[in-house]
């Protein structure tokens, strides 16, 4: 169980990037889902002890790591959403760096681990390229790779499908899944169908609060039986949820009780629609489920 209790962090120019935030985060995957600027990476960073809070407190199991970050550090794998590589080393070489500075220095189990890892990741026919002229796909596989040296039990991905392609995304999917087994797999990310596909457990963030966490078949429930899909405007605009693209014409998913307008069709609602609901529909309409 990772808890985190009133944590607030400011940058040097005065934006509060993370506004009181409380959370409890069950082992398993679990999704931070937000818009652009609501403060996963600096959540994630915090989290990661990569960056120091104003104030509150963070708890993984009996570790306080706030105040015992190496503690902290020898249970952690993080993938940042950017990572640097050294420009002429390969992916072999690069993970036995990485292990040593994770403190795994037996030259046999640094040897068993990476091996392992590059089977796990789909790597081990590059292992002595390198990491410089790969895709993105296998960066990130690498990235994973690297962050679940020393067997973490929390691991923080920020964005890690981040820019790749659909069967590169269904691999990582695939990957995520099956290590998570007995791990707490914090994954960031604005693309809501990831979290909807993986995780039994969100947090939806918005502008450094959290505006609603908890299991995601439970926060779609209070939306089922209300949620309707038109290819046009209804006359009363209070219902829109959100407006999207279908074949490049209009759809509408709206929120009422009843059918909004001759054209709606009842669907069966996602997490989507409860977070264009948190997002924007509840602020604009003072709407409470
Ligand atoms: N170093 C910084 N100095 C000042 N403000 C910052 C800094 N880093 C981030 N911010 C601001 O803090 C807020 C949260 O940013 P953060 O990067 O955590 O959001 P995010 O949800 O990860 O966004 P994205 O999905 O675009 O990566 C934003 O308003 C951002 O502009």
């Amino acid at each position: 169980m990772l808890s985190i209790n009133n944590l607030c962090v400011t940058y040097a120019d005065g934006t509060q990037a993370l506004r009181d935030i409380n959370l409890q985060l069950p082992t398993g995957m679990v999704g931070l889902l937000g818009p652009n600027g609501a403060g996963k990476s600096t959540l994630m960073r915090t989290l990661a002890c990569l960056q120091t809070p104003d104030k509150g407190q963070i708890h993984f199991g009996d570790i306080d790591t706030l105040k015992q970050p190496m503690a902290l550090r020898s249970q952690l794998g993080y993938l940042p959403q950017y990572f640097g590589v050294y420009p002429h080393m390969s992916c072999y070489a690069m993970l036995l760096h990485m292990a040593i500075l994770k403190g795994i220095n037996d030259k046999a189990q640094q040897q068993q681990q990476i091996e392992t890892l590059l089977e796990l990741t789909n790597l081990s026919s590059v292992a002595n390229k390198n990491v410089a002229t790969f895709s993105g796909g296998m960066r990130q596989r690498f990235g994973i790779a690297q962050a679940l040296l020393g067997d973490p039990h929390l691991l923080i991905m920020d964005e890690p499908t981040a820019g790749l392609d659909p069967a590169e995304r269904e691999r990582l999917h695939a990957l995520l899944v099956n290590i998570s087994k007995d791990k707490l797999i914090l994954l960031s990310t604005h693309i809501v169908e990831d979290i909807e596909n993986l995780c039994p457990f969100v947090a939806l963030i918005n502008t450094g609060r959290i505006v609603e966490s908890g299991k995601v078949q439970s926060l779609i429930a209070p939306l089922q039986g209300r949620i309707w899909q038109s290819p046009v405007r209804p006359a009363d605009s209070s219902t829109v949820l959100s407006e999207s693209y279908r074949f490049g014409l209009p759809v509408y998913r709206l929120l009422s009780e009843l059918q909004p307008c001759d054209e709606a069709i009842p669907v069966v609602a996602s997490l989507q629609d409860r977070y264009f609901f948190e997002l924007s529909h509840k602020a604009n309409a003072n709407d409470v489920l």
